[in-house]
């Protein structure tokens, strides 16, 4: 049977990538995010999906339920949302909660996550290589 699906999910203004805050942020895209990962991982059924909005988030994090991981940047909703929160929590796919920036050494509201006590791990402040590094651990996991 073929390993089920990996969901690589972000939040909003990750569509930005390579433009907003290049000092913070870096100058990777997320199509060269995308790029990279299936470069690394040509073995992995990675699905990618962007949105601004909570709703479509929340309706994305429900139907990878049974799938084999997510991946998600929050973005800001990271910080503030409940439904992304419990969202996370109504499902039983592992949920890998990245931020490409190390959100502990910047401004105090960015230093709480309302998302990450749901996730199964979080990985912060690598860049966009903690995307790679949360698909790494997800493939891992799908061999054992
Ligand atoms: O939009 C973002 C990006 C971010 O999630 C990151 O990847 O570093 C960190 C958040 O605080 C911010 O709102």
């Amino acid at each position: 049977m073929p390993a089920p699906p990996v969901l690589v999910l972000n939040g909003p203004n990750l569509n930005r990538l390579g433009l907003r805050e290049p000092d913070v942020y870096g100058t990777e895209t997320l199509a060269d995010v995308e790029a990279g990962l299936r470069r690394r991982f040509p073995d992995v059924d990675l699905r990618f999906e962007q949105h601004s909005g909570e709703g479509a988030l929340v309706d994305a994090l429900h139907a990878s339920d049974g799938w084999g991981g997510v991946v998600l940047n929050p973005g800001g909703y990271a910080h503030t949302s409940v439904a992304l929160r419990d969202a996370v929590a109504s499902v039983s796919v592992p949920v890998i909660e990245v931020h490409v920036s190390n959100v502990y050494a910047r401004e105090s509201f960015r230093h709480r996550s309302l998302v990450a006590p749901a996730c199964a791990g979080v990985i912060v402040g690598f860049g966009v290589a903690g995307y790679s590094l949360a698909v790494q651990y997800l493939a891992d996991r799908a061999e054992r």
